[in-house]
């Protein structure tokens, strides 16, 4: 009888000291205003049991909220919980991203592909990454890319052409083919087994998001046990399968650099990220496995944001015929009817890229990003507590009111003079900003550029983007309004 007593005389003690504790860290560092619709222990977590359309909707919702109270609200999420923080306020939004630079724990749900690659990683190991590889995706490495943009662009238009003058149609896979034979190409120069090997990585890469995603939202799946037991596991190593394929392009690509056999099949115009990457291994800065976990990364990274982004900015500019008239004088003037994109034309060719800017503002591939708060950061008017997580939305700062009255209209022009933008850094967060920002940004600009001076070349494209309907796969997916139409020029 005295230890029944005494056991919940303990359990008392332990639960009155554990309030005692959250009064004392709410006093001191009180909470923002709350997301409506927090219920008892499982907080906010009810609005992410459902399908990716409403759930992208629902999450535009907390971005909406934190604009209206200023810029920062908090949630809370999971079964323990969690406290989470979102901030659209851009002053504060780049303080957390430079001060907290450990992602959000779903990343860590994609490690068994990416490993501790740039996106997933984490620490020194990051940080050391990051200064090696930064030169890999510098302007002159990129503008020897150009090739494979314009190859794939030109590739692109003979998918497209089986559809012009056919009213209209949704360009996805061919969209998606073009992305990923550019970061592919770009990043092991070849695919062996050409057209396969591209389309079977695709597939793989496509499920492993799919499966990354389904695991943030069904939340008894963050439990490893849970997870192996409901078969996932298994799902996981069969689309490892793939990788393994890769790998063998990795060895081959190792054997012909090391022993320096430069014969026709072997040469490659350009430098792939691959051999960029080998020439730091034989100084060991890489490790054979670090070597692979950053290959898949950099695929990863950019293959469903630029086809996403190519997606959106089509019918953007199928959604505004003037603008796309400009743009093609523009084109015609820079380019002529026929010529490829060189490094000197994509300095000219302002407005396109200004149309190209403009349509990732409003429709922006990567709405948010997701950060663990490792320490107190304190911000204007709140502190962060250590322990806790954030959203920083990007889809909100790019909505923010220093825009200006027109922030909502498609206005190109805006970008043309950069003192008319907003004085913050982190209100053009397409890419991200701070010291995690994307890597690949003059990459995916280049790419994006010269796809589109090819299509608007040769096509009057129309679509209508007060009908995107769009759902959260990790990255933003339309899956509806994102049919376009294609006429020919000539
Ligand atoms: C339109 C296309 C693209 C968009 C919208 C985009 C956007 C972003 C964003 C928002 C982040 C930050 C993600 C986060 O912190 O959660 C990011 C990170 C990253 N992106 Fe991109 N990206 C694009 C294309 C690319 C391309 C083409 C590459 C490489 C070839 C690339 C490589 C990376 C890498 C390596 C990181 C991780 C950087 C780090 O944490 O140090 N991205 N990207």
């Amino acid at each position: 009888m005295l230890e029944i007593v005494a056991g919940f005389l303990v359990i008392w003690i332990c639960v009155i000291l554990y309030w005692r504790a959250r009064l004392v860290e709410s006093k001191a560092h009180p909470l923002p205003p709350a997301f409506p619709g927090l219920l008892p222990i499982i907080g906010h977590t009810h609005l992410l049991l459902t399908n990716t359309s409403t759930l992208w909707r629902r999450i535009k919702r907390f971005s909406d909220y934190s604009l209206e109270k200023g810029g920062l609200i908090y949630g809370k999420l999971g079964f323990r919980e969690s406290l989470y923080y979102f901030i659209t306020d851009p002053d504060d939004a780049l303080l957390v991203a430079n001060t907290c630079l450990d992602k959000h724990f779903l990343y860590g749900f994609a490690k068994y592909w990416l490993g501790e690659g740039l996106i997933t990683g984490s620490g020194n190991h990051w940080h050391r990454h990051r200064q090696l590889l930064k030169q890999s995706f510098s302007l002159p490495i990129i503008n020897g890319y150009l090739e494979v943009f314009n190859g794939q662009s030109r590739k692109l238009l003979s998918t497209l052409e089986g559809s012009a003058e056919k009213g209209k149609f949704i360009p996805t896979a061919q969209i998606k083919r073009f992305s990923l034979g550019s970061s592919y190409l770009t990043t092991f120069g070849k695919a062996s087994n050409g057209e396969k090997t591209i389309q079977r990585y695709m597939k793989a890469t496509d499920e492993m998001l799919c499966l990354v995603m389904e695991r943030f939202q069904k939340v008894w799946l963050h439990n490893e046990f849970i997870y192996t037991l409901l078969g996932y596991k298994k799902q996981e190593a069969d689309l490892l399968e793939c990788r393994e394929e890769v790998a063998n392009e990795i060895s081959q690509t190792k054997k012909s650099f090391f022993n320096k056999i430069h014969d026709q099949s072997t040469y490659i115009p350009y430098q792939p990220l691959i051999r960029l990457i080998l020439e730091q291994y034989t100084t060991n800065q890489f490790t054979d496995y670090e070597i692979s976990e950053e290959l898949h990364t950099a695929i990863v990274a950019a293959y469903e944001t630029t086809a996403g982004s190519l997606q959106s900015i089509l019918v953007m500019i199928g959604s505004f015929p003037k603008v796309q008239e400009k743009m093609y004088e523009e084109i015609m003037q820079v380019l002529g009817a026929d010529r490829d994109v060189d490094k000197e034309d994509l300095r000219k060719l302002v407005y396109t890229e200004a149309v190209v800017k403009e349509s990732l503002r409003l429709l922006p591939t990567v709405p948010m990003i997701g950060r663990y708060i490792d320490r107190d950061v304190k911000l204007k008017n709140y502190t962060l507590r250590a322990g806790s997580n954030c959203m920083i939305f990007t889809c909100g700062l790019q909505r923010h009111s220093s825009w200006g009255p027109d922030v909502d209209e498609f206005r190109p022009e805006r970008w043309l003079d950069p003192a008319t933008l907003p004085p913050y850094i982190a209100t053009d967060g397409a890419f991200s900003f701070g010291k995690r920002s994307c890597l690949g940004k003059t990459y995916a600009m280049t790419a994006l550029k010269v796809a589109v001076a090819h299509i608007v070349r040769k096509y009057v494209i129309t679509g209508d983007y007060t009908k995107l309907k769009y759902q959260l796969d990790i990255t933003l997916k339309p899956y509806e309004g994102h049919d376009i139409s294609l006429k020919r020029r000539s």
